[in-house]
């Protein structure tokens, strides 16, 4: 899927959304009940949006950003202590050689993962004596938690179904959150390969946060693509596969991608060579891995039939993964994930439904 016609993300601001929950003044609903349909409106035409006053403390974010840069400057031998795998847990640290099976092509990253820190069928993995890592990357994971619950809350508004529609769908904190180091690097390195190659995400909405950097572009509908800068004091959100699904693709899940940043000439005028390392969290919202994804019919009108035979969230994770794979765009990554999914979908001993192709 692709962004219409636009040429910059729209800003949505969180703090008239919640409003209500301080004053039940007329204006404040009302200001809360327009920036909602604006919120819903962009996410059919864009798919992403800018949060401002997303209510998630600056300082959360730092310490997040603080800790990052800590933890991937630190030896290699270090940061496999805690590598994720299929052999150990399937959270920690991504190394930057498991990210393709083409090397020539593989994104220029590492990162850090982490899902909620009480599942015993995915243990997260801490670098030892750093308690306020655990505790400042858990703390994140909450608040962001907290705010997705509220824009869904306010997209199954829009099409009329009960505001807390999506509220069990999403209990269990099946989420998905990482730290993402992208080192420094040369432009000439960019000629083969990207920072995060285009993709669309895969749960419900993805909360980002991205250092002064740069380089985030999101496809629009004629294929070309737009810069997504980042503005201080917002988060970027955007709707992942699973969410437009439920919708119907009334919403967009929308390609993006981190390319080369802007070159900024130095004193002389010059473009140095050297492109600075860049920093950037996301927290990929999914509903409960047993959760049955079905389009709501509230969206499934003459005019956009039906489209998706309902498929538990789990097992659209592995179905999406298998046809990357197909596709040859496998990565490491693609294959814990897909392993880990597979047992979980197993787990849930569900009866099978057929995955209708998309
Ligand atoms: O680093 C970014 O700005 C985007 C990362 C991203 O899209 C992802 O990890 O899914
Ligand atoms: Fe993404």
């Amino acid at each position: 899927m692709a962004a219409n016609d636009t040429t910059s993300l729209p800003i949505i601001d969180f703090a008239k959304i919640v409003g209500p929950s301080i004053s039940h003044s007329p204006e404040v609903i009302e200001e809360s009940e327009k920036e909602k349909k604006k919120l819903f409106d962009a996410f059919v035409n864009v798919g992403f949006v800018y949060l401002a006053n997303h209510s998630i403390p600056d300082f959360a974010r730092d310490n997040l950003f603080a800790h990052a840069k800590k933890f991937f400057a630190l030896p290699e031998s270090e940061k496999a202590k805690v590598e994720t795998g299929e052999s150990k847990a399937f959270h920690g640290w991504f190394s930057p050689t498991r990210t393709s099976g083409d090397k020539r092509h593989a994104d220029l990253k590492e990162a850090f993962d982490v899902g909620k820190d009480d599942d015993p069928t995915r243990p997260n993995q801490w670098p030892a004596d750093w308690p306020e890592f655990r505790d400042d990357m858990n703390f994140f994971f909450e608040k962001c938690h907290e705010v997705h619950l509220v824009l869904l809350q306010a997209l199954a508004q829009q099409v009329g179904i009960d505001e807390h529609f999506f509220d069990p769908h999403v209990a269990a904190r099946d989420h998905f959150f990482r730290v993402i180091y992208y080192p420094e690097t040369s432009r000439a390195a960019f000629k083969d390969r990207l920072r995060a190659s285009a993709h669309t995400d895969y749960g419900t909405l993805t909360l980002l946060f991205n250092d002064n950097s740069g380089g985030l572009q999101v496809r629009k509908s004629d294929g070309t693509y737009i810069d997504a800068p980042p503005i201080p004091g917002c988060a970027i959100i955007n709707v992942g596969d699973l969410l437009a699904r439920w919708f119907n693709d009334k919403l967009i899940s929308t390609e993006h991608r981190v390319v080369e940043p802007e070159p900024k000439p130095d004193a002389n005028g010059n473009i140095p060579d050297i492109v600075p390392a860049r920093y950037a969290i996301a927290w990929f919202g999914h509903p409960n891995r047993d959760a049955l994804v079905d389009p709501i019919d509230a969206c499934c009108t003459p005019e956009n039939p039906k489209k998706y035979a309902p498929v538990y969230a789990g097992q659209h994770v592995v179905e999406r993964l298998a046809y990357l794979h197909k596709k040859g765009q496998n990565t490491t990554e693609w294959s814990d994930e897909m392993q880990r999914d597979k047992n979980q979908s197993t787990a849930a001993a569900t009866p099978t439904i057929a995955v209708a192709s998309s």
